[in-house]
């Protein structure tokens, strides 16, 4: 399927509508009986006045009144049908378009995820999929009726008279020219609206989690400046999107307009000629008045097509990214267990779209169930490095190996199952604490929940709370301190009873003697523990540590080995000696 044409808008609907197309042939249907009865009215009225009025024939009168009573009953149904069955459609259709679009997002591997701006995506998920589903109700009821009308008006205009409609059809080829002038203004427009949307969104998003910085940093005045800044480029760029729409309906009416009073002008001189009847004229008339109210609807149809012309093209980018741009190919193998003995191999990395690598010739080797320590400075590589184990990026150069296997000859939904992850950011989810464990492992019983939050050092804390294991979260945990948050996202990690545990810095709001009990308690469960941490407190025991500097290895060893040989391990070592008041006390802690 292409997206790239003007027909875009029309391929992705088409795509989309085979699933509904009983329900898309019934609401043409209705809407077809609907306008055939609607062409008919004018007709009607023409012999009501000829045969009847102007006679004095009450029979003839009441006959094709009473014809035209039913006419309107059928146009009436009908067009309630064609409304019913077309939302029907166009709902079903913007479901379907915004699931799809969404498995897709999810799809994304984490360097195309990088290249959208969340807001963007946010937009394409909901506006955009709205202007579409609009597009469709609006073709199903009206973008076909509207051209229908006016063919169908002016050949029965020259059914009725001839030369009479004759006038009526040399307006329409100027509004057609006029009507593609627009549709390309317009989609330009639209475009530019839709950007500045995502822009607006982004600060909005932005704002909204960033709200305590904003209080604490007092920037709530040069916040707002910002929101106003971006929510008046929008609207300016609307207000030139709509001052499009606001003229192309007066235009319209102007030249249907000059077309009516001439067809009343020389209607009236065929009558006095005895060349037309007064029937005939008011028929005209009326078929002028359809053709107009058709355009003129047609008009902001057609300016509502090029916006969602402008939304389809954006959705077809999403849709049409390429989810496996690192060209991460899914190994196979799966075993019953991952042990966790991982090596690293002459490992590289960087990240793609930036100038240079971000980790260098990285070897390392770790026994099943060690706790590695990775240690550096900010921006030295640690969470790139951890990144690669569960494949969230590719390694250009090297090989990464979980129990002596290649990782790219793993199967990655098996692989990523073996492995619990603590990102740097905390993430929780409105919901239970209950359910905020339970993320990890979808179908985990209560008693492996609790067993993750004793092990995470958090059960006790929980059941201080009224509610326990059922307090409620509020959004992004607000209602829990640094350290509980961390703990709760450490527990959900080890549900899932990982062979890998992989956390990055999340340990940091922990104070020593928690932080103590719990690499203690993590070194009893059978899983290899990578800690990204900048604390020595926490790299005492650790069977390696891994020193990162500018994104090589600069040392690595036991604490007591890096002591030794690594200058820069035994500054860092002095210097949190001297502050927590001695390691000793830590020591004491075990
Ligand atoms: N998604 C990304 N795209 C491009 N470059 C990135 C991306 N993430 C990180 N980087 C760059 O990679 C380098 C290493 O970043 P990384 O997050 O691995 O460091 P870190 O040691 O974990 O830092 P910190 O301790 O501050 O978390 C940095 O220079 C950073 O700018």
């Amino acid at each position: 399927m292409s997206w790239e044409y003007g027909g875009i808008v029309v391929v992705t609907c088409l795509f989309y509508l085979k699933k509904y197309r009983i329900s898309t042939v019934a609401a043409l249907l209705m809407m077809l009986i609907e306008l055939s009865v609607e062409l008919i009215q004018p007709l009607i009225i023409s012999k009501m006045i000829d045969g009847g009025i102007r006679n004095g024939d009450l029979s003839s009168v009441l006959q094709w009144g009473g014809f035209l009573a039913v006419c309107s009953i059928i146009a009436f149904v009908s067009g309630i049908l064609s409304s019913f069955f077309a939302s029907h459609v166009s709902q079903g259709f913007a479901y379907d378009l915004r699931e799809q679009l969404y498995e897709k997002v999810q799809s994304y591997s984490l360097s195309v995820f990088d290249r959208f701006a969340a807001s963007s995506l946010i937009t394409r998920l909901t506006n955009d999929v709205t202007q579409l589903q609009n597009t469709v109700f609006m073709g199903l009821r009206i973008m076909m009726r509207a051209p229908l009308l006016v063919i169908g008006s002016v050949v029965m205009a020259f059914v009725v008279h001839a030369e009479l409609a004759l006038l009526l059809t040399l307006t329409v080829p100027v509004l057609l020219i006029f009507l593609i002038v627009v549709v390309k203004k317009a989609g330009n427009l639209f475009r530019m609206v839709q950007v500045k949307l995502d822009a607006t969104n982004g600060v909005i998003q932005e704002n909204l989690i960033a709200m305590r910085l904003i209080r604490v940093f007092g920037r709530m005045k040069f916040e707002t400046e910002r929101f106003a800044r971006s929510s008046q480029e929008l609207m300016i760029r609307t207000i030139s999107a709509l001052r499009l729409t606001e003229l192309t309906m007066p235009i319209i009416l102007l030249i249907m307009n000059t077309g009516i009073l001439a067809v009343l002008w020389f209607g009236q001189i065929k009558i006095s000629l005895g060349e037309a009847t007064m029937g005939e004229v008011v028929a005209v008339v009326n078929y002028s008045l359809r053709t107009t109210g058709a355009l003129s609807v047609f008009s902001m149809i057609v300016v509502n097509f090029s916006r969602a012309r402008a939304s389809a093209q954006r959705i077809a980018d999403a849709l049409e990214t390429d989810s496996n741009l690192l060209g991460v190919t899914d190994g196979n193998v799966t075993s019953d267990t991952i042990n966790g003995a991982v090596t690293f191999d002459h490992v590289s990395f960087q990240y793609p779209d930036t100038q240079a690598a971000v980790l260098h010739d990285i070897s390392f080797e770790t026994k099943p169930g060690a706790t590695v320590a990775i240690m550096g400075a900010t921006g030295a590589g640690k969470t790139s490095l951890v990144g690669l184990i569960p494949r969230l990026y590719e390694q250009n150069t090297g090989v990464v190996k979980i129990d002596g296997k290649d990782i790219t000859t793993l199967n990655t939904e098996y692989l990523r199952d073996a492995i619990g992850y603590v990102p740097q950011e905390i993430i929780l989810f409105t919901g239970t604490i209950q359910d905020n464990i339970a993320w990890g492992k979808e179908d985990a019983t209560l008693d492996e929940i609790i067993e993750a939050a004793k092990l995470a050092q958090i059960h006790d804390t929980i059941i201080s709370f009224p509610m326990g294991y059922d307090t409620m979260l509020g959004q992004k945990g607000v209602n829990l301190s640094g350290g509980q948050k961390q703990r709760l996202t450490i527990a959900r990690a080890l549900v899932r009873k990982p062979g890998i545990l992989l956390l990055d810095d999340s340990t940091s709001a922990l104070d020593i003697r928690t932080e103590a009990t719990l690499l203690q308690a993590l070194r009893d469960v059978a899983c290899t523990t990578f800690l990204i941490t900048q604390k020595i407190s926490s790299t005492l025991h650790a069977d390696l540590i891994l020193l990162l500097e500018d994104g090589s290895l600069l040392a690595q060893g036991s604490h007591e080995e890096l002591l030794e040989n690594c200058v820069l391990y035994q500054r860092i070592y002095e210097s949190q000696f001297s502050r927590v008041g001695g390691i000793r006390h830590v020591e004491g802690v075990k």
